[in-house]
């Protein structure tokens, strides 16, 4: 499918169930790792560092390939999320912003 024939993305208010967008959740991540609240999992990552973060991306794109071949679409959807959600973890390690991101976009 072509540029010009995608769908305009959904804004997140708009979904059935209540659901967390890309910036909502990149918000939520920057929030934590400057307040570090106890047991967050993404404080952990960030304290284990760019090498430890790079080699769960690794993992998770490997499960995402693997899903889209061998899986469901729900399953294949979520190994998905999972990845984004440790490229957002990354990206708070690199300082990276969103910003930073879309201008390639
Ligand atoms: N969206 C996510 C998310 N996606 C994936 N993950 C992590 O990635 C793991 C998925 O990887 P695997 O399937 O390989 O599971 P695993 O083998 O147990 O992973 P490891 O702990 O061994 O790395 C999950 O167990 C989570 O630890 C996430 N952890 C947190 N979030 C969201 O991030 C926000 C902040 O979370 P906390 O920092 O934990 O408060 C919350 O909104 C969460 O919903």
């Amino acid at each position: 499918m072509g540029r010009s024939q995608l769908a305009e993305p959904t804004p997140s208010h708009c979904y059935a169930v209540p659901v967390k967008s890309f910036d909502e959740l990149f918000a939520e991540l920057s929030a934590k790792a400057i307040s570090r609240p106890e047991g967050s999992d993404t404080v952990a990552r960030l304290d284990a560092g760019i090498h430890s973060i790079g080699k769960k991306i690794v993992e998770e794109a490997a499960e995402v390939w693997m899903a889209a071949e061998h899986e469901s679409d729900a399953e294949c959807a979520e190994e998905i999320s999972q990845l984004l959600y440790h490229l957002q973890v990354l990206m708070l390690a690199k300082g990276l912003t969103l910003e930073d991101v879309y201008t390639h976009l």
